[in-house]
C-alpha cells in the first residue's frame, strides 16, 4: 500500500510525497519509546590490584556526550579502557566508579535506565537449542507486557525478522546460524521492546568485511530511528569508519577525540598531526593514541578537555542542570520539551521506515530523508504526519522515582512459566541431558540387576545386598550431580545477559530451572529403582518399595542440588574436580564403611551432614526394618538370617525412617537456597 506524507512547510505551501515501499519492512509495531541522550562527566574508574594499597586507575576523569539518532563508536588502542567505559555506561559495572552520568539532562537512575537500554555482548549469548522463531517468541513473551495479544507479538516478530533479514531463517536452529546472523538475532531479540539506547561490545568481531558492513549498516539504521547506538570497535576499515556519526576515542583511559568522524582528520591536522594521504583515519587516530607519532596524548586530551569540549564548536558542552521539579506534570512537561528537540530523529525514523525500511543496506541518505532533515536544520517549522502517540507516551521511566513503572515487563509468574517452558524444550532437545541419561539409568539398572540377581531374600548374601544398597546411593548421587555441574555453568553467560537486560528476575529463573529438571530426574530414578528392585528380589511389599523409592528420589534431588550449588559457584573444570572430592567424607560417614558407634565421637557430627547416610539408612530400613520376616537360608548357618541382626550390625536398630526423610528434605531446601544465594553472588561478582 502507498504511504502519503504531507510535508507542510509553513509559508511555502505543502508538499505531498508518495512512497511505495518495496516490501513490508517497517518497525511500526514496536512499542514507542522516547529518544535518550547520555552524558557523562569526570568519570573515573579505579580497581584494586593485589594488595589493597595498589590502586589502578583505568578511566581518568573522562567526559562525553552520546546523542540520540547517532551511531557512536568508542575506539582506542587495546587496553585503553573501551570495554570498561562501555560497561560503566551500560550500568553493568557500578562499583569503583566516580563521576556523574546523566540521561536527558537528569542524573541517571540505574534501575530506570536499564529498562531503556540493552547491552549486546561480544559473544552473542544465545541458546543453541532454540530456532530463531522460538527465541523470538521467548523474547516477546518476556519483554512485551502480558496484555499484548499473541497476534500483536507475532506481528512484532515478523517485522523484526524481516527488517533484520532473518525471516528466511526463522526455522533454523540458533546454533546453525552464521556469525553475522547470530549477531543480527542478538539484536533482534533486544529490539523487541524497542530500547532507545543500545550498547554493543565489538559488534563486528569475528565477521567478514561484508558482514561487518551489513552489521554497521543495521546499527546506523537503528540510530536513524532516533535510538542512541553506542559500540566499541577495533580499528574499522575506512568504509566502515565513515558510517559512524560520532567517534569517541580513548588513549590510556583519557579522551583524545570526541566529535564527528568527518572532522577527525581536519581536527588532528589543526593539532599538528597530518593524516597521510590515502591513510585510514581510524588507523591514524589509533596510531597517534599508541604514540607512534610521538607523545601527543597529553596535548590531545588538553585540546578536547578530556571529553568536556564539543569538537563541533570547540567549546565546552553546556552545563547539565537538573531543574527542581515540584510535581509530576512539571517533569513530564520538561521531558516533552526534550522530546521535541529530537524531532529530527523522529522525522528520520518515519521516512526511513516508510521508504527503504531498516533492511541493513545502508541506503539511508535518500532524498526525502535529506529534504526533511535539511528543512528542520534550517529551522523552518515542518509538520509531518506522525504518531502523535509518541509524544503523549513520554516514558516516565526516564524520570526514575515514583512514576517509574514495574521492573520487568511481565509478572514473575509469567516469567517463571516462559522460562520453564523454554527449559523443558531444551531438555527435550538435549541429547546428553535426556537420552544419554535415560540410557545410562536403564543400562546400569540391568547391569546391577544381573550382578545382584535374586539376592534380596537370601540370608547368606546380606552383606552383598548392603553393597547393592550403597551402590544405589553412589550411582544416583553421581549421575544427578555431574550432569548439573556440567550443564549449568554453560547457561551462565545467557543468564547474565538476559537478567541484565531485564528479561526476568533471578527468582523466576531459578524457580523455573529448579522445577524443570525434577520430573525428568524423578522418571529416571523410578525406572532405575523399579528395574533393580525387581531383579534383586527385594521384599515385595508396596510400603517397603515406596520408602525405598522415596529415599532414592530424595538422594538424587539432593545430589542435583549439590551440583547446582557447585555449578553456580564455580566453573566446570573446578566443579568436576571439587564436587566428587567434597563428596568423599559424606560417603565415608554414610554408615556403610564404618558403623555409627565405631566412628570417633569428635567426627560423628559429619554423619549428621552426610546426606548419603540418610539415604542409605532409609533404604536399609525399608529393606530390613518394620518386622521383616526371617530371610531364606540355603546354607548351614546364615548370620544375618534375622533382619534385626543386620540392623544391629549397622547400628540402625533405633533409627527412624521419618527422620531420614525429614533430614533429606531439610538438606534439599538448604542446598537450593544456598544455590540461589551463590547464583545471586555470581551474577554480581561477574560484574
Ligand atoms: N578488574 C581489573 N583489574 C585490573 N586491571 C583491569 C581490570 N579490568 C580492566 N583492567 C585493565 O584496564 C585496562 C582497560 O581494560 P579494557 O578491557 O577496558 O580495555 P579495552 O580498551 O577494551 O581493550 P581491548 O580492546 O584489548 O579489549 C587494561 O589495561 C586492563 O588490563
Amino acid at each position: 500500500m502507498d504511504n502519503v506524507y504531507i510535508l507542510n512547510n509553513l509559508g511555502k505551501g505543502s508538499l505531498k510525497v508518495t512512497i511505495t515501499p518495496a516490501q513490508h519492512k517497517t518497525l511500526t509495531h514496536l512499542p514507542k519509546r522516547p529518544p535518550v541522550d547520555l552524558a557523562f562527566t569526570d568519570l573515573t574508574y579505579k580497581v584494586q590490584e593485589g594488595r589493597k594499597s595498589n590502586v589502578k586507575t583505568i578511566l581518568k576523569s573522562v567526559s562525553g556526550r552520546l546523542r540520540s539518532g547517532e551511531l557512536t563508536a568508542i575506539m582506542g588502542p587495546s587496553g585503553a579502557g573501551k570495554s570498561t567505559l562501555l560497561n560503566i555506561l551500560t550500568g553493568y559495572r557500578t562499583s569503583g566508579m566516580e563521576g556523574s552520568i546523566t540521561v536527558n539532562g537528569m542524573e541517571r537512575n540505574l534501575s530506570s535506565f536499564r529498562k531503556l537500554s540493552c547491552y549486546i555482548m561480544q559473544d552473542n549469548q544465545l541458546h543453541g537449542n532454540l530456532s530463531v522463531e522460538e527465541a523470538m517468541s521467548v523474547a516477546t513473551a518476556l519483554k512485551l507486557p502480558s496484555a499484548t495479544t499473541t497476534a500483536a507479538k507475532e506481528e512484532v516478530i515478523q517485522e523484526i525478522l524481516e527488517t533484520l533479514g532473518l525471516s528466511e531463517h526463522h526455522k533454523t536452529m540458533t546454533s546453525n546460524l552464521s556469525g553475522g546472523q547470530k549477531k543480527r538475532l542478538s539484536i533482534a531479540l533486544e529490539l523487541v521492546n524497542n530500547p532507545p539506547i543500545m550498547f554493543f561490545d565489538e559488534p563486528t568481531s569475528g565477521l567478514d568485511s561484508s558482514s561487518c558492513f551489513q552489521c554497521i549498516s543495521l546499527l546506523k539504521t537503528l540510530a536513524r530511528g532516533g535510538r542512541t547506538i553506542i559500540c566499541t570497535i577495533h580499528q574499522p576499515s575506512a568504509r566502515l569508519f565513515e558510517m559512524f556519526d560520532h567517534l569517541y576515542t580513548l588513549a590510556d583511559g583519557q579522551c583524545v577525540y570526541q566529535g564527528s568522524t568527518g572532522r577527525l582528520v581536519e581536527w588532528l591536522g589543526s593539532e599538528g598531526l597530518q593524516c597521510p594521504a590515502y591513510h585510514n583515519p581510524a588507523s591514524f587516530i589509533i596510531e597517534v593514541s599508541c604514540g607512534e607519532y610521538g607523545d601527543n596524548t597529553g596535548k590531545l586530551v588538553r585540546a578536547i578537555n578530556n571529553g568536556k569540549n564539543d569538537i563541533r564548536n570547540g567549546m565546552p558542552f553546556p552545563e547539565v542542570t537538573i531543574p527542581p521539579y515540584n510535581n509530576k506534570e512539571a517533569m513530564e512537561e520538561s521531558l516533552k520539551k526534550q522530546w521535541n528537540k529530537n524531532d529530527l530523529s523522529q522525522v528520520q525514523e518515519k521516512f526511513k521506515e516508510a521508504t527503504n525500511g531498516t533492511n541493513g543496506n545502508g541506503n539511508l541518505q535518500n532524498g526525502i530523508l535529506q529534504y526533511a532533515a535539511s528543512e528542520i536544520a534550517k529551522g523552518d517549522p515542518l509538520v509531518v504526519q506522525m504518531d502523535t502517540e509518541k509524544q503523549d507516551n513520554v516514558e516516565m521511566a526516564l524520570l526514575g522515582g515514583e512514576g517509574s513503572p514495574k521492573r520487568y515487563a511481565t509478572s514473575e509468574l509469567t516469567q517463571f512459566w516462559v522460562v520453564l517452558k523454554r527449559t523443558l524444550l531444551f531438555s527435550r532437545r538435549d541429547w546428553t541431558l535426556m537420552y544419554l541419561r535415560l540410557f545410562a539409568h536403564i543400562l546400569v539398572g540391568f547391569l546391577i540387576g544381573a550382578l545382584y540377581y535374586n539376592i534380596g531374600n537370601d540370608g547368606s548374601k546380606v552383606l552383598s545386598n548392603l553393597g547393592f544398597l550403597f551402590f544405589n546411593m553412589l550411582f544416583l548421587m553421581y549421575t544427578s550431580m555431574t550432569i548439573t555441574i556440567l550443564s549449568f555453568p554453560l547457561e551462565m553467560p545467557v543468564l547474565v545477559k538476559e537478567h541484565f537486560n531485564r528479561w526476568y528476575s533471578l527468582r523466576s529463573y531459578y524457580m523455573a530451572i529448579t522445577v524443570s529438571d525434577i520430573p525428568f530426574q524423578a522418571i529416571f530414578c523410578v525406572i532405575y529403582v523399579v528395574i533393580v528392585y525387581l531383579l534383586t528380589s527385594q521384599p515385595a511389599e508396596w510400603f517397603r518399595f515406596a520408602m525405598f523409592l522415596i529415599s532414592c528420589l530424595l538422594i538424587s534431588f539432593v545430589a542435583q542440588s549439590v551440583g547446582l550449588v557447585v555449578g553456580a559457584a564455580m566453573n566446570v573444570q573446578n566443579g568436576v574436580f571439587l564436587a566428587p572430592v567434597m563428596s568423599v567424607p559424606f560417603l565415608l560417614f554414610s554408615g556403610f564403611f564404618v558403623s555409627f558407634n565405631a566412628i570417633p565421637v569428635y567426627l560423628r557430627w559429619i554423619t549428621y551432614l552426610s546426606y548419603i547416610r540418610y539415604g542409605f539408612e532409609g533404604t536399609a530400613l525399608a529393606t530390613y526394618s518394620f518386622n521383616r520376616k526371617k530371610l531364606d537360608c540355603h546354607q548351614t548357618y546364615c548370620h544375618f538370617k534375622n533382619p534385626v541382626t543386620t540392623l544391629e550390625e549397622l547400628d540402625m536398630e533405633d533409627a527412624d525412617i521419618t527422620l531420614d526423610i525429614a533430614a533429606l528434605c531439610l538438606i534439599f531446601l538448604v542446598l537450593r537456597i544456598s544455590a540461589f544465594l551463590f547464583l545471586r553472588w555470581k551474577l554480581k561478582s561477574t560484574r
